[in-house]
């Protein structure tokens, strides 16, 4: 699948660790709701491992093709080249961007930036996109850094106009607006929709 900057515009993130029910239902109906890219992050405390792990992405990529959203894999490349999943994201401490660049040559693949130096030494040319965060505090991800506020997406607008961003990091139906006037091409989130029980309400506001 051809990466597209509308991707970005509702990109839910999400794992089994993060459901309260069956992460299949979840999906469904955020997809069915108009969500436009989902992440698999099935990682940290009560994630799955192994051949569950591998089944439950199955079923989540077949419900993301159904409605045509692509289904990108956080940083487990082997499972990505497994699946042949549309993308993958990884971080400034997982595999080198350069490396899974070279496996996928035609695959998205996106990189997590919150600061200057890590900006200063990213290959952007190689990336479609940057996840930039986390913008607001969050306590979903177990090692989050500290919040980098919307001015980190106006820093990086200013300096790279055309790089496509998707901001991540406690972002939720008050706050998405603000994110997008300061000039993120989209936003991504896990909580605001598996925390919610009105998930068709919370993707149409975001
Ligand atoms: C869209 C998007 N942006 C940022 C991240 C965070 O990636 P990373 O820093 O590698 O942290 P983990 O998600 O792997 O814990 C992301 N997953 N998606
Ligand atoms: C994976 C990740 N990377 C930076 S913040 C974050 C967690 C986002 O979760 P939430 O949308 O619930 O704040
Ligand atoms: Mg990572």
């Amino acid at each position: 699948m051809k990466f597209q900057k509308n991707m970005l515009r509702k990109y839910f993130i999400m794992g089994s660790q993060n459901c309260h029910r069956d992460p299949r239902e979840i999906l469904q109906e955020a997809a069915a709701a108009g969500i436009t890219a989902f992440q698999f992050r099935e990682k940290g405390k009560h994630s799955l491992k192994g051949a569950a792990k591998v089944e439950l992405a199955k079923d989540l990529k077949a419900i993301c093709h159904d409605f045509q959203i692509p289904f990108i894999i956080n940083d487990d490349v082997d499972l990505a080249k497994q699946l042949d999943a549309d993308g993958i994201h990884v971080g400034q401490d997982d595999q080198p961007v350069e490396v899974v660049r070279k496996q996928f040559p035609n695959k998205i693949i996106g990189l997590s930036i919150s600061t200057n130096k890590e900006l200063n030494h990213s290959p952007l040319e190689i990336v479609d996109y940057i996840g930039a965060g986390p913008i607001f505090a969050t306590n979903t991800k177990e090692d989050a850094k500290k919040a980098v506020g919307l001015e980190w997406i106006q820093n990086l607008k200013k300096q790279h106009p055309s790089l496509p961003i998707v901001a991540i990091g406690g972002i939720n139906t008050t706050n998405a607006q603000e994110v997008i006037q300061a000039g993120a091409d989209g936003v991504s989130f896990i909580t605001a929709i598996t925390e919610t029980n009105h998930i068709l309400q919370a993707v149409q506001r975001l």
